[in-house]
């Protein structure tokens, strides 16, 4: 595969074609991913509950987010890379600015950062100096001691807000967005008057691209998997890179996901 890039993705869009995305933590399964043409590797947060063990995202820093990173640049020349940036380390311009740059240099090509219609600034100044941005909108985990726990977003009135967000986030230079735990119809509309590629996870198939944690598609979960889960494990010749071949098969195909991975 061609090195992707943020242009590839927005070539991917233009043609009404289907982008694959994982959650990556370390150089192995970085090179899988790879082999197996996974456009997108995010560093996700979610590194704090998978691999720390805590029982959320709220615990992890910067310099954890920089070393996962770091390894995962090492060994996967191919994918788009997006890195988190952790709980509070964006709050104000100057730690947002400098939290994101000591990402960058640590080998990601954009950041994400969850929010709204507040993060216009950041986005903007982010932009200006050189740094993509996906914004992350619906069930942001970052905020889950907000929403009570981790629960579908944007049903009613709330569906409107997070319409005014995305607006308001791609108007000042928010490169993708990614939703997460968003009714279907949400998403669908969205995703109709949205100019920059929009990645899914429990937003259902009216994306542009789909994500999710990997230890979750390799069947790994503490307790009950979420209802966009779905186990790739067992694949193919059964071994992790046939995992992530069908799971990217599966989106590219629209085959994943289904309806009983949405919410209606
Ligand atoms: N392993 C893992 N997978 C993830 O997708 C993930 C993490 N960790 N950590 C950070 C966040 C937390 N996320 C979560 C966690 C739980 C649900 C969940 O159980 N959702 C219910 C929604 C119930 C409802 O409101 O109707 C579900 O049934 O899917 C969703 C996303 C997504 N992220
Ligand atoms: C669930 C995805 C979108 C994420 O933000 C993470 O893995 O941290
Ligand atoms: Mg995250």
């Amino acid at each position: 595969m061609k090195a992707v890039t943020l242009q590839t993705l927005k070539d991917l869009k233009a043609r009404n074609e289907r982008f694959s995305s994982l959650t990556c933590y370390d150089a192995s399964f970085a090179a899988a991913m790879a082999r197996a043409e996974v456009e997108v590797i995010l560093i996700g947060d979610s590194l704090g509950m998978v691999l720390q063990g805590h029982d959320s995202t709220l615990p992890v820093t910067v310099d954890d987010m920089a070393y996962h990173t770091a390894a995962v640049a090492r060994t996967n020349k191919t994918a788009l890379i997006m890195a988190d940036l952790p709980f509070m380390t964006y709050a104000t311009l100057p730690d947002a600015l400098a939290n994101a740059a000591t990402l960058m240099r640590a080998g990601a090509h954009m950041v994400k950062l969850e929010g709204g219609a507040w993060l216009a600034e950041t986005v903007a100044q982010l932009a200006r100096g050189g740094i993509p941005t996906c914004v992350h909108l619906g069930l942001t985990p970052q905020s889950v001691n907000v929403f009570g726990g981790y629960r579908v977003q944007g049903r009613g009135d709330a569906g409107e807000r997070l319409l005014a967000d995305a607006r308001a986030v791609v108007e000042a230079g928010a490169a993708v967005l990614l939703l997460e735990c968003v009714p279907t119809d949400l998403a669908r509309r969205l995703h109709a008057e949205c100019p920059v590629p929009v990645i899914g996870i429990g937003a259902g198939p009216d994306c542009d691209g789909q994500v999710l944690v990997m230890h979750d598609m390799l069947g790994l979960h503490n307790g009950k998997p979420a209802r966009f889960v779905k186990n790739y494990l067992g694949s193919g010749d059964g071994s992790i890179e046939a995992a992530f071949r069908q799971y990217v098969a599966e989106v590219k195909d629209g085959r994943y996901p289904a309806p009983e991975h949405a919410f209606a």
